[in-house]
């Protein structure tokens, strides 16, 4: 089968790898399309994001859907023909973060394309049955692949109890930030602010319903957001951009006794942070990491209509152009990349 494998910091190679046999509880996955992630594009620049190394030829892609071939044995849920969408983060199932249910936790996480395990960027996928999720018709195999960013921001959204009226402040409106904004919609939030440093994400988030977007560059953000909420400040700050001094501002623009959710990866583990605001405004501070449990969530809200994904591509390349996707990805006005395959 077709595989495109990073076999050096910024370079591809096409190789021809024997196609997954499905164990007896697996799924064998004809890919169908493959979301390109930021840290797929971190991968393949750097070769590593903090600790995992690649250190072994790598095949990246985690954001993925395709069309079921052949089932193992005990799978009973699943048939050839059925289009699915893939949790790429498999978790041991017997650790302690497992039995409590915190699945997304699990430190033995067996995570496509973080080394040293392979993503999807390539024909075939063999995964367990119950981390494929089926699709209904109306539910297209790039938006199953795009349920994994979707995870992200329903997760997030999650973590900081976004609720009916609420006013949500993003920032990042990278694809992260975006799916946020999708989440927090479908949570009820009725007036998302949206920053960033870049004019077109801005105006994209603006065509995409933001209520507000904020030019970090040019405007004041605590500013802006006392104006738009009359000084009270908004009731769930999620960063969604991983840059310090947008971590930092998440403290001031939330309101006495709202909540703070961390999605974006600083590139420092430290960033100062006023502790005295946290404590003096009462204020939740959550990580959230990953996602479990939302798949059959992100699915029902496509199927609903009541998020749109697929907007969100700029570009869809074969994976025989793995490489120019990949350099497309890195335009700072791109938001997301796919790499689809016929066959
Ligand atoms: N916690 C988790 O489970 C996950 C975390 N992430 C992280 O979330 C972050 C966002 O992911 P993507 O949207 O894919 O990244 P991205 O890099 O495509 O988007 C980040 C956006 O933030 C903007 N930005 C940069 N500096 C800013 C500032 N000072 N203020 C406001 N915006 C600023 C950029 O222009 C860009 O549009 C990344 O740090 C990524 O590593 C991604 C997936 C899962
Ligand atoms: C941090 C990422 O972008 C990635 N989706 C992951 O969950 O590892």
């Amino acid at each position: 089968m077709r595989s495109a494998v990073l076999v050096e910091p910024t370079e591809f190679e096409l190789q021809d790898r024997p196609r997954p046999s499905p164990g007896p509880d697996d799924v064998l996955v004809a890919v169908r399309d493959v979301g390109i992630c930021g840290s797929d594009v971190h991968y393949y620049e750097h070769g590593r994001i903090g600790d995992y190394v690649v250190e072994d030829p790598l095949v990246l892609g985690h954001e993925s859907a395709g069309e079921v071939v052949e089932v193992g044995e005990n799978v009973t849920d699943h048939e050839p023909g059925d289009r699915v969408a893939l949790e790429p983060g498999v978790p041991c199932r017997r650790c302690a973060h497992c039995k409590r249910g915190d699945y997304h936790l699990c430190e033995a996480v067996r995570f496509m394309a973080t080394p040293p395990h392979d993503g999807a960027f390539a024909e075939y996928v063999s995964w367990p049955a119950d981390f494929a999720y089926e699709l209904p018709d109306s539910v297209s195999t790039a938006e199953g692949a795009l349920c994994e960013p979707l995870s992200v921001g329903i997760h997030a959204c999650r973590r900081g109890s976004v609720g009916t009226g609420d006013t949500v402040l993003i920032t990042g409106a990278g694809p992260i930030g975006l799916m946020v904004m999708e989440a927090a919609r479908a949570a009820g939030a009725t007036d998302v602010i949206l920053t960033d440093v870049v004019e077109e994400k801005l105006a994209f988030a603006t065509e995409r319903g933001a209520d507000l977007t904020v030019d970090v560059t040019e405007t004041d953000l605590d500013t802006a957001v006392a104006e738009y909420t009359d000084g009270v400040g908004a009731d769930v700050v999620v960063e969604a951009s991983g840059a310090e001094p947008s971590i930092q501002s998440t403290i001031d623009a939330v309101r006495r006794g709202g909540t703070v959710v961390l999605v974006g990866l600083a590139s420092e583990a430290e960033v100062p942070f006023d502790v005295l605001e946290v404590i003096d405004n009462e204020i939740d501070v959550h990580g959230s990491f990953r996602y479990k449990n939302t798949y059959d969530a992100a699915i029902d809200l496509l199927a609903d209509g009541e998020v749109d994904v697929e907007g969100i591509i700029d570009f869809e390349s074969e994976l025989e152009d793995i490489d120019d996707a990949f350099h497309r990805a890195m335009e700072p006005t791109v938001v997301k990349g796919m790499i689809s395959l016929d066959s």
